[in-house]
């Protein structure tokens, strides 16, 4: 991979095994032929992000936009195709591998112990965590009470303190309130200064125009179109519009409306 690229996609394919309940699942786990339905949620993407970008992925829902996000942060694996990545990446989403049963100072500890930090540097760090993510007295409650607004300030907190190379939030400030994105958002243009990519996976089209350097346009899998916030986010959001409004049979025959959108705009 080109050494200005953080993140590169090579006609990367994920299917998922389709089961129609546990005896097939079963089936699945135990008989190496056996082959259940499939359904494919990325279907070959190809894409390439370079250090220092922030780039926002978006599309409707179920359109592959956190099993990309997955694939890349090795949460989870491509079926096919090559993804290559240049450093560290923390990803950061609604259950983002935080433990319920442990307390909010007791989480801060287990990610650093997993991600190989020193006693000291833990301590060092766990001040900071704590003041960023501001929920009080909480932080010595087990996750399992907390709001998902406070979840997510914890989660943040933690991931950017992590300092990755690349830094993959999936839907996660979505929860928080005003005051709370805002620091979030700084602190992204804080990391884009030092050179650092974001990947950031969102339905919030404001805070992709003001954010974002590009932005990718997913739909059922596939790549619509990788442009500048201006030039994807207008045709995007006419085109979730539309089939926002639509009837149940009349998505089944969307292409056309979407075709429509690609060949005006992208
Ligand atoms: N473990 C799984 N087994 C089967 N299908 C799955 C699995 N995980 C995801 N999918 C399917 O893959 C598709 C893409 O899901 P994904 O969560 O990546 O979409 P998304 O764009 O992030 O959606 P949203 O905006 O709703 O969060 C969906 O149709 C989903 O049902």
């Amino acid at each position: 991979m080109e050494s200005n690229l953080a993140i590169k996609c090579t006609n990367l394919y994920k299917r998922y095994p389709l089961y129609s309940g546990d005896a097939e699942r079963l089936k699945g786990l135990f008989l190496p032929f056996y082959k259940p339905q499939e359904f494919t949620a990325l279907s070959g993407i190809n894409l390439e992000f370079k250090k220092g970008e922030i780039v926002g992925l978006i599309g409707l829902n179920g359109s592959g936009k956190s099993t990309l996000a997955s694939i890349i942060s090795g949460i989870t694996y491509a079926t096919s195709g090559i993804v290559e990545v240049d450093g560290e990446v923390n990803m950061l989403s609604a259950n983002a591998g935080m433990e319920n049963q442990l307390t909010g100072i007791q989480n801060i500890d287990y990610k650093c112990l997993l991600l190989g930090f020193s006693k000291l540097e833990t301590e060092r760090m766990k001040e900071d965590i704590i003041e960023f993510a501001d929920i009080g007295v909480h932080i010595n409650q087990p996750l399992r009470t907390y709001s998902s607004g406070m979840r997510s300030r914890l989660g943040f907190a933690i991931s950017v303190h992590m300092n990755p190379d690349i830094l993959i939030i999936d839907e996660a400030l979505a929860v928080g309130d005003n005051s709370f994105t805002d620091k979030c958002l700084n602190k992204m243009e804080e990391f884009k200064t030092k050179g650092k990519t974001i990947l950031f996976v969102s339905h919030a089209v404001g805070q992709m125009q003001n954010f974002c350097d590009k932005v990718v346009w997913l739909n059922k899998g596939k790549v619509i179109g990788v442009e500048i916030p201006e030039k994807i986010l207008m045709p995007y959001c006419g085109f979730a519009r539309e089939f926002n409004a639509m009837t149940h049979e009349e998505r089944i025959e969307f292409t056309p409306i979407l075709k429509k959108y690609q060949e005006k705009y992208l």
